[in-house]
């Protein structure tokens, strides 16, 4: 069994947890409350923003031209294609893109960029691939569950969004993350392993809680929210 394997192996529960969230479930059905979509990319442009920062940190890390190429490839994708699923939630509830961009953060999407962040500032390339990891692995697996479970035809309001994650792409760009990080696994200590796990399963985790952060409409605390449910 490969490294990567094993990953996915010991955080099923958490691929499970993420696979049954109502807001996934929701876009397999057709629907997702308004507020929560708009909530959702909102963190999300955000999130992406960050995701190809912390790509070319990775790029900065890199040994060889393979690994250059692939994160070089793999910042234009976020740019150019994955406005795509982005757009059909918009056009979904009816409201601009661009309204939606250059929002502060909710604390959990602000915790998962940190996290990625933090790794990619202090850990090895392998550290980082293992933060990183779990962004695409689970939006493919979504996207092949949504499309078994629920056979979404070209009039379903989400067809764009999950055939846009069950698509090659996307399961190219997991299996080539994978393949480099099962290459600098073969080298790690003891220690990166588990630096590496621990990465990679709390990107698992706040996975999960960035659909319950988007569903629940999750807010900083302040006067006015706790007392209030608006
Ligand atoms: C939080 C999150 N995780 C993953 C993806 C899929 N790239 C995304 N758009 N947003």
């Amino acid at each position: 069994m490969t490294f990567t394997d094993q990953l996915r192996k010991d955080n099923d529960d958490i691929f499970q947890f993420i696979l049954s969230h109502p807001f996934v479930e929701g876009i397999g059905k057709g629907e997702v409350p308004n507020k929560a979509i708009e909530h959702y990319i909102k963190a999300d442009f955000e999130y992406l923003n960050a995701f190809m920062k912390i790509y070319g940190i990775a790029l900065a890390k890199s040994t060889n031209r393979k690994e250059i190429a692939y994160f070089h490839k793999k910042i234009d994708f976020i740019l150019n294609d994955e406005i795509h699923p982005h757009r059909n939630f918009c056009d979904y509830i009816g409201v601009n893109y661009e309204e939606l961009q250059g929002h502060p953060l909710p604390p959990t999407a602000d915790h998962y960029i940190k996290h990625m962040m933090y790794h990619a500032q202090m850990g090895n390339l392998g550290e980082i691939l293992g933060a990183l990891l779990p962004c695409p692995w689970t939006y493919l697996e979504i996207g092949r569950e949504l499309i078994q479970k629920y056979n979404p035809s070209n009039t379903h309001p989400f067809y764009p969004w999950i055939t846009f994650y069950a698509d090659k792409s996307v399961e190219n760009t997991t299996r080539e993350m994978c393949e480099l990080l099962d290459k600098y696994m073969d080298h790690a200590s003891p220690v990166e392993q588990l630096n590496v796990k621990d990465a990679f399963r709390k990107s698992c985790q706040l996975e999960l809680q960035f659909w319950e952060m988007a569903y629940n409409y999750e807010q900083w605390p302040s006067k006015e929210k706790v007392t209030s449910n608006e």
